[in-house]
């Protein structure tokens, strides 16, 4: 496959520059300053020079926290800028891949969120990710899938797993809040996850393809459980380490509101895509070798 994918540095598109190069695909990175999702005309001329088997809509406003200072330009970028992806997608006649995010929940249901329950974003990066998807789906509704992806971290770019090793490496103990729990998931097993789905759709038109799905790792914790995780990793490599002090999200006060449950029922994708990604752990470990590796 000949495949597209919005932004250059970011944690999914370069893993999927990887994966699926290694899988034998053509993987072509179009971000700034040909494509600039702020920019609508840009995206549909970047993509349609390319032209692409299939369109993997991956870069986004990601701050979730600067967000709450910027929504014009969160909301310029994730949701008209979505949008655009979307249109050239329809002009364009290939199957489009949309990333979004587990922060379109509000996170007070008692269980993992399935596609189909409602929304209700707790902040501005959120509620943009959610106007994106609304735009895809109003804009390309027959051959659009969003994956609703959660808690990214990769060897690459800024994630939870490297902002932790920085804190541990200067000091002994980190509070890290132990009451939003989610799915820690890595950006190389979305990648797979990700070339599974393009395939399929690819090769087969049925709708029962197209629309919402979850798709994360198997297993949950918390933020701070996740940070035990990558600290016991870490010490096993020789690396940074810290003592996690499980702190109260009140005790950690950000501009955006987080999700207290983040967790995503990722039933669908298996049943309809046969896609189930590994157990977070597992992942995390291929993280941190790829980690070591990278400071030797
Ligand atoms: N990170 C996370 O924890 C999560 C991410 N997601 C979603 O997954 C997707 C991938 O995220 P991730 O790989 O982590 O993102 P990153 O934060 O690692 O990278 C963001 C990417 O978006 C690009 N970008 C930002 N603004 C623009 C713009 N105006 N025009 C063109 N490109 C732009 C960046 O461009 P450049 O290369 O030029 O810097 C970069 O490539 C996003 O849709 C995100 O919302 C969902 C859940 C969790
Ligand atoms: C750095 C740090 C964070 N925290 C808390 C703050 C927050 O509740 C939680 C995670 O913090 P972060 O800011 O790294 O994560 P955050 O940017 O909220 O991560 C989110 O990014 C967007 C893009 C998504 O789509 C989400 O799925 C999710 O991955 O950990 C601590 O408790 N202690 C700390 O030292
Ligand atoms: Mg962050």
């Amino acid at each position: 496959m000949r495949i597209a994918v919005t932004g250059k540095t970011g944690q999914v598109v370069t893993s999927l520059m990887e994966r699926g190069t290694a899988e034998g695909h053509e993987v072509i990175a179009i971000g700034r300053p040909e494509l600039d999702l702020a920019d609508p005309a840009s995206v549909a001329r970047a993509l349609e020079e390319v032209s692409p088997d299939a369109i993997i809509s991956a870069a986004a406003y990601t701050a979730v926290d600067k967000a709450e200072s910027e929504s014009d330009l969160a909301y310029a970028v994730n949701g008209a800028g979505a949008g655009a992806v979307a249109e050239a997608a329809r002009a364009l006649d290939v199957p489009l891949i949309h990333i979004s995010t587990d922060y379109v929940f509000d996170g007070t249901l008692d269980r993992p969120y399935v596609e189909s329950d409602p929304t209700g974003p707790t902040g501005v990066y959120g509620a943009s990710k959610l106007a994106g998807e609304q735009a895809v789906l109003a804009t390309y509704p027959e051959n659009s899938a969003v994956l609703r992806v959660a808690w990214v971290h990769s060897p690459f770019g800024g994630n939870f797993v490297k902002t932790m090793l920085r804190l541990a490496s200067d000091r002994d103990e980190v509070g890290v809040v132990g009451d939003q729990v989610g799915n820690p998931t890595s950006a190389l097993a979305i990648a797979d996850g990700i070339l599974e789905v393009a395939a399929n759709m690819v090769s087969n038109g049925s709708q029962e393809l197209r629309g919402i799905f979850h798709m994360t790792a198997q297993g949950e914790g918390s933020w701070a459980d996740f940070a035990e995780a990558i600290f016991a990793a870490s010490t096993v490599r020789g690396g940074p380490s810290a003592s996690v002090r499980h702190i109260g999200t009140a005790d950690y006060p950000t501009p955006a509101t987080r999700p207290a449950n983040s967790r995503l029922d990722c039933t669908r994708i298996a049943k309809v895509h046969g896609v189930a990604l590994p157990q977070w752990r597992t992942s995390l470990d291929e993280v941190m070798d790829r980690l070591q590796l990278a400071a030797q």
